[in-house]
């Protein structure tokens, strides 16, 4: 584990967007998640929930709303520090989101010391409130895939489908 894969920044996509790995090579973000505008530590986003992300008619599924809190709040802090992680993420669901529609959030980042980063946003249709959300995040340790990779790799399969640290 010396050399860490893990240390180098994350690179724009080609389009000029930071997206995670799922969504790197669509060159797009599944979530509808867009950046419309960045000041250093205030991040203002578009973002339009797909029909596909529907849970009741014509709003929302409020997993895709937890998924794109994960996502604003991440970026909000990735802009400073590219090596980040979620501890936590809470969510608040105000009032349905639609779907295509496009919503505005808000993400800012409240605290920063050392690895831990408090990090909060609201997502606003036509400046009224639908959810809001606020996460902990912190800066990853070196190394932090591969001692996964490492852990997981010691995890035996028993005969009857449990698994057990070998
Ligand atoms: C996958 C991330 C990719 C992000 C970047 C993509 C770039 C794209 C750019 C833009 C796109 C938009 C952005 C999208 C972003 C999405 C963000 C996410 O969704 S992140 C995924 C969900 N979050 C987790 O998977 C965290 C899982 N949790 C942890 O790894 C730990 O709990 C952690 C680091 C949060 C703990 O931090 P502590 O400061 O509270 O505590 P400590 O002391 O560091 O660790 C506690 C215990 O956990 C072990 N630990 C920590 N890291 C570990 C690791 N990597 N492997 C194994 N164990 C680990 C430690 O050894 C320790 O264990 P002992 O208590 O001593 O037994």
């Amino acid at each position: 584990m010396s050399e860490d894969p893990d240390a180098s920044a994350i690179a724009p996509s080609p389009s000029g967007r930071l997206l995670c790995g799922g969504c790197a090579p669509h060159d797009a973000c599944r979530l509808g998640v867009e950046i419309a505008d960045a000041r250093d530590d205030v991040v203002r986003f578009e973002v339009v929930c797909p029909r596909s992300w529907h849970g009741g008619p014509g709003v929302a599924h409020g997993g895709w709303t937890a998924a794109v809190f994960d996502d604003v709040l991440s970026v909000v802090a990735l802009r400073v520090e590219p090596r980040l992680v979620t501890k936590s993420l809470a969510v608040s669901y105000l009032r349905p989101v639609p779907v295509e529609r496009p919503v505005q959030v808000l993400a800012r980042i409240d605290r920063h010391v050392g690895r831990q980063w408090e990090v909060s946003a609201e997502m606003t249709l036509a400046g009224t409130a639908l959810a809001t959300g606020r996460a902990e995040l912190r800066t990853r340790h070196p190394h932090h895939f591969a001692r996964h990779e490492a852990w997981l790799a010691r995890q035996t399969l028993s005969p009857n489908g449990s698994h057990a640290e070998s």
